[in-house]
């Protein structure tokens, strides 16, 4: 087991943030095709745990860093008697390492309404759960799932929280659940689409929210557009395999007033959905690499782009029509000051707004706000 240190240590001192996390890991263990699934997990746990907490180490005493690690891995509640033999030869530390969550993150920058900072930081240190939306087969679902004793817990009569790494791919049927966060699947309630209408999802990404908009009513007329290609083939594959109808899509830089005005051909919508990149702060619990590497200067870039991308959809909303704006970032510049932003900018006035504070459930936090 003492291999493992030289493998964590190598990761650490390798890893810049510039990938996601969990990519990097999985192209680091695939050169060494004789780490096992338990060294793969035990590495997981160890990185994970060291970008949640090792910037928050109060470090009196000079501690080494396997006695970091260690601290790490308890603050996380992560440590297990998995890790007994690989920490067996490092020493107890005389003076324990303190830990002080706002060293997490220096910087002063103001959250939104609904979440306080103390709660967020503290949130770091958990990994949220993982949820499911359920499409289908209900009762089908539950029985597969009491069948190999997982446990889960109802968030709403269609969301249910099961264990992290719970291995549903392969148990439960595929076209009969979404995974989606559960504070996504609570924007839903902002979007309440009827049958006829014309709904534009001008930042769809993959499709979660698309794709939730199609189930809550599959009669809605749709057009979908993203700036990258790659990830429009992944929602069109994700409709198919869901078996539901093909929106419009089509590419296009939603802050491009002439990609925007091509794509609306002079009709505007019902409804636009503008669920816009963000810093992902209300996400950073489960990519703790994100608050890690934070560089504060993107919050504003972030909310400039937000801008015009919200400012320039808006001009194809109907008369008495919606924009729903959505981040999951829990920073005001990106929420509040970009709502105030469209008002000011165009005739939409706020209909409502809140921060989806999903902490309490082990959820993401996400801000909706829906201007009419
Ligand atoms: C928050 S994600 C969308 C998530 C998606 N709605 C979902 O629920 O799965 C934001 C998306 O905006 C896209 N994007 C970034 N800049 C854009 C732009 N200028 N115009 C259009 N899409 C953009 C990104 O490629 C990314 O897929």
């Amino acid at each position: 087991m003492q291999y493992l240190w030289q493998h964590i240590s190598n990761i650490i001192e390798a890893y810049k943030g510039d990938v996601p996390l969990t990519h990097f890991l999985k192209a680091y263990t695939k050169q060494y095709p004789i780490l096992g699934s338990r060294d793969r997990r035990m590495l997981g746990m160890l990185a994970y745990s060291w970008y949640r907490c090792s910037k928050g180490l109060v470090r009196d005493g000079d501690p080494t860093f396997q006695q970091r690690m260690r601290e790490c891995l308890v603050l996380c509640n992560a440590y297990t008697p998995l890790f007994d033999k690989m920490f067996s030869l490092v020493a107890p530390i005389d003076v324990p390492v303190g830990f002080d969550k706002e060293l997490l993150f220096p910087h002063d920058i103001p959250l939104s309404e609904g979440i306080t900072r103390g709660e967020w930081l503290a949130a770091m240190q958990v990994q949220p759960r993982l949820f499911i939306r359920i499409r289908r087969d209900k009762d089908g679902i539950l029985a597969l799932l009491d069948g190999k004793d997982i446990s889960y817990e109802f968030i709403t009569p269609t969301c249910l929280a099961l264990p992290n790494g719970a291995a549903i791919d392969t148990l439960l049927p595929a076209e009969s659940y979404v995974v989606q966060d559960a504070s996504s699947q609570a924007t839903g309630a902002y979007m309440r689409p009827m049958a006829g209408e014309r709904w534009y999802d001008c930042c769809s990404g993959a499709g979660g929210k698309s794709l939730l908009l199609r189930d809550l009513c599959p009669g809605i007329d749709l057009t979908v557009s993203d700036k990258r290609r790659s990830i429009l083939d992944n929602l069109e594959a994700r409709f198919r395999q869901y078996g539901l109808r093909q929106p419009t899509v089509i590419v296009a830089d939603a802050a491009d007033r002439q990609q925007v005005d091509a794509l609306a051909k002079g009709h505007p919508f019902d409804n636009i959905l503008a669920d816009v990149p963000c810093s992902g702060s209300g996400t950073w619990a489960r990519t703790p690499e994100q608050l890690y590497y934070f560089d504060p200067a993107a919050v504003a870039r972030f909310s400039q782009l937000q801008q015009a991308i919200a400012t320039n959809v808006a001009r194809y909303v109907k008369k008495g029509g919606r924009l729903v704006y959505i981040t999951c970032s829990v920073f005001r510049q990106e929420n509040e000051d970009v709502v105030k932003a469209i008002t000011g900018a165009t005739p939409l006035r706020v209909a409502e707004m809140r921060l989806i504070n999903g902490i309490a459930t082990g959820a993401d936090s996400m801000f909706v706000a829906v201007l009419q």
